[in-house]
Parts: structure tokens; sequence; C-alpha cells
């Protein structure tokens, strides 16, 4: 399906549809730029996220308050993008009433995932597109260039900053891609860096926030397994309260556990669309050229005629399996496969086990009285990311 360039170099991946990628604009794989940033920054990020989430729950504790726990983990998780993309974290741009840049920097988030993910008759019959009838691209418009303006602001001071001879680098990601964009390796713009940094936040901080919080959803409905969690946790952990990369490998009910979330709750259930490029045959059916492609993981996640008792969450079915998600095997692709597939995995892969274990290892969960059955709920909004539709409100208690 792939033709080679003359040039010898590796040819772009598929075509993405406009705004899903805006990485697109980069016109090269980001795969290598997350790859380094996980790679440099992943050990450290681990242990900052598993603090940090440690930090944003304990005056719940002291308090004895209800916790947002979708909330808690965007915040935790948009802190650490926001750390090593930029060398500061979003609360400390933001003040902590409920009006201030932070609470509308989600809302910004949640809004372009939202819209992206909500079918749009005008791809459908293009005729429409000028009319835009539901608004989507007014919407998409409207968030999408809020979030560019800000980070526009973050690169226009870095820009500024670096121009003083007093000036010392910082250790972040805006400052790698900056040295790169002034050097000669590569051709690479102020406002495709723009957009790069935008992709990250968005894809990075919803994602893995959504899935923390369905993994307390599913741990508090299932108490059997939570306590078979935290049981693995204690006997691997004991006393230290964060979660090291090294220990991951050592904790496969964890692993298991996250698996099965990843199915059971995928966070794009149609991955992210692709165009064909020339006409394909697929399993005997014909793909004609420039066709939009879904590929619908919701319904593959679900399908008995590959897993056993498909609706019912049951890590231990990954125990003795050896089926993964990083895109070898085709029955869970949560994070899609081939060489356009998710470049922030092995940050995602990292970042997961980190927070779970920090939430079950050092506390237990009480759901607010009269409102059990409501936060328990599985009912999820439809978007590019499945968000739960009702908020996850628990109380934490120090173990
Ligand atoms: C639970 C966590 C996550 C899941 C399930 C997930 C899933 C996905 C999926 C399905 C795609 C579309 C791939 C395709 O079909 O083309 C995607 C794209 C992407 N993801 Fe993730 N992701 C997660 C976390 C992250 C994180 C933490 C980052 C960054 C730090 C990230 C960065 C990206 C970017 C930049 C793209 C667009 C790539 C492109 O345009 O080629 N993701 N992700």
């Amino acid at each position: 399906m792939r033709r080679e360039r003359s040039d010898g170099k590796a040819p772009p991946g598929p075509p993405r549809l406009p705004i899903i990628g805006n990485m697109l604009q980069l016109g090269r794989n980001p795969h290598k730029s997350l790859a380094r940033l996980s790679k440099t920054y992943g050990p450290l990020m681990s242990l900052k996220l598993g603090n940090q989430l440690a930090a944003v729950v304990s005056p719940c504790v002291r308090e004895g308050r209800a916790m947002n726990v979708g909330e808690a983990t965007f915040t935790t998780m948009t802190n650490l993008m926001f750390a090593t993309l930029f060398s500061f974290e979003l609360v400390e741009y933001a003040s902590a009433d409920t009006a201030s840049p932070r609470s509308e920097f989600r809302e910004h988030v949640n809004a372009i995932t939202r819209y992206i993910g909500v079918p749009n008759v005008a791809d459908f019959f293009p005729i429409l597109a000028p009319l835009d009838p539901q608004g989507i691209r007014r919407k998409l418009t409207y968030h999408l260039g809020s979030l560019l303006e800000l980070v526009q602001g973050l690169i226009d001071e870095r820009l500024q900053a670096r121009t003083a001879s007093s000036y010392r680098k910082k250790a972040d990601f805006l400052e790698t891609l900056l040295d790169i964009s002034q050097g000669n390796e590569y051709d690479l713009s102020v406002r495709e860096i723009k957009h790069m940094l935008v992709d990250l936040i968005i894809a990075g901080s919803d994602t893995s926030a959504a899935t923390s919080e369905w993994a307390m959803v599913e741990l508090l409905l299932h108490p059997d397994k939570m306590a078979k969690l935290k049981a693995e946790l204690m006997s691997v952990l004991g006393g230290k309260k964060i979660l090291e990369e090294s220990d991951i490998y050592r904790l496969p009910y964890l692993e298991a556990t996250i698996k099965e979330l990843l199915r059971h709750h995928p966070v794009a259930p149609l991955l992210s669309p692709h165009v064909a490029e020339q006409e394909t045959e697929v399993g005997g059916y014909i793909i004609p050229k420039d066709t939009k492609i879904f590929v619908n993981f919701w319904a593959i996640s679900r399908d008995p005629n590959i897993w056993k008792n498909p609706e019912s969450f049951e890590p231990e079915r990954f125990l003795d399996s050896e089926i993964d998600f990083r895109g070898q095997h085709y029955e869970l692709i949560p994070f899609s496969s081939g060489r356009r597939n998710c470049p922030g995995m092995p940050l995602a892969s990292r970042m997961l086990p980190c927070m779970i274990a920090t939430m079950c290892h050092n506390f237990d969960w009480e759901l607010e009285k009269g409102a059990e059955s409501k936060q328990l709920q599985r009912e999820d909004v439809f978007g590019l990311a499945l968000q739960k539709k009702i908020p996850l409100r628990a109380i934490p208690i120090k173990v």
C-alpha cells in the first residue's frame, strides 16, 4: 500500500484527517521525538507523577472529603506534561479559583476530544461543509485556537529569554525542539513546534486520566480484584509509597488490570480515522482509494468470538496470556498498530501503572454516601476519548 520514495527516506505515515493530526503539519514522524521524550524522562516522570498524585489526594484524606478522581488524575497528568514540555506546572500558571486558566484549560481539552469524536454530517456530505451544520468546526476552532494561543505565548516567552546572554538552557522538550529548529539538521518551524506541543497536550492528558478513572470505577465495583491488586502491591512495594519504573515488571496483576482496562474501556473506541492512499484489498473487501477508514476497536474488544465473557471485567484473562497492547496482537490495539500508532504509548504504559498503583497502594476508597449507584455507573460520553458520564467522586482513606 505504501510507495518508497526516490530519495531513500522513509515515507510519511498514512494520511491523517485534519485536526486529529496536528502533527500532520510537521510532515515528519512524531514517534522519534516522543520516544526520546519517553526514554529521557520516563523513569523520572513515573516517580514525579506518583508523588504529585499522592499530594493531590492527601488534602482530601486530611479533610475527609470526596475527590473527583478524573479531575485529580487529569491535573496530575497535565502538570507532568507541562513540567516536561515547559519546565513548569499548570498549577503554577493558574490560580486556585474555579474560573482559573486551569479549569478553562481542562474545558478546552475536554471539548476538543469530545467534538473531534462527534460524527460530523459534513464528513459524509461534503457539500454541507461550508454550513458547518452542527457547529463542530466553529467550536473546535475556538477551543483549539485557545490552546494554540496559550502555547504560542509560552514559545514566544522562551524565544525572548533565549536571546539574553545570561540565559541558562532548560532541560525540557521545548528547549530541545527550539534547538532543533535553530540548528541545521532538520527543517522545523515554530508553527510546527506549536502544533506538535498542542497535540501532545491534548493526546497525553485526557487519555491516561480517563483510563485511571475507569480503573478506580472497576476496582471499586470488584472489591475482590482491588484486594488482589493491593496484596500484590504490598508484596512488591512494601513500605515504599511510589512505584518506580523497575517495579512495573514485577507486578503481573497490575499489568493484567491495565490490559483489561484498555480492552474494556478503550479510550479511543474508533482509534483515529485514516485514509486509504490507494485502492487495496483487505480480507476479500476492496477498499477504494481515498476511503476514510475507521477501525472499530470497540467492537473488536467486545467480540465473543475473541473474548470469553467480553462484557465482564476480568484482569485474570491476561495472566497466562501472551496478548499485549503494543500493536502486534490485533485483538488488543487500544494504541492502534503500525507506524502511525500512538507515539505516547511508551509514556502511557509507564504512567498508567504509576497512577493506579499510587491510588490503590496508599489509600482505601469509599464512595460518598447516597451516591454509590450513580458514581459507579459505566455510562460514558462519546468522543475521541471516552469520558465517564458521571464523574467518580470517592473519599480516600490513608492505609
Ligand atoms: C491510555 C493512554 C493512551 C491511549 C489509549 C492512546 C491511544 C491513541 C490512539 C488510538 C491514537 C491514534 C492512532 C491511530 O490510529 O492513528 C493516538 C494518537 C496519538 N497519541 Fe495517544 N494514547 C494514549 C496516551 C498518549 C500519551 C500519554 C501521549 C503523549 C504524551 C499520546 C500522544 C499521541 C499523539 C501525539 C497522537 C497522534 C499521532 C499522530 O498524529 O501520528 N498519547 N493515541
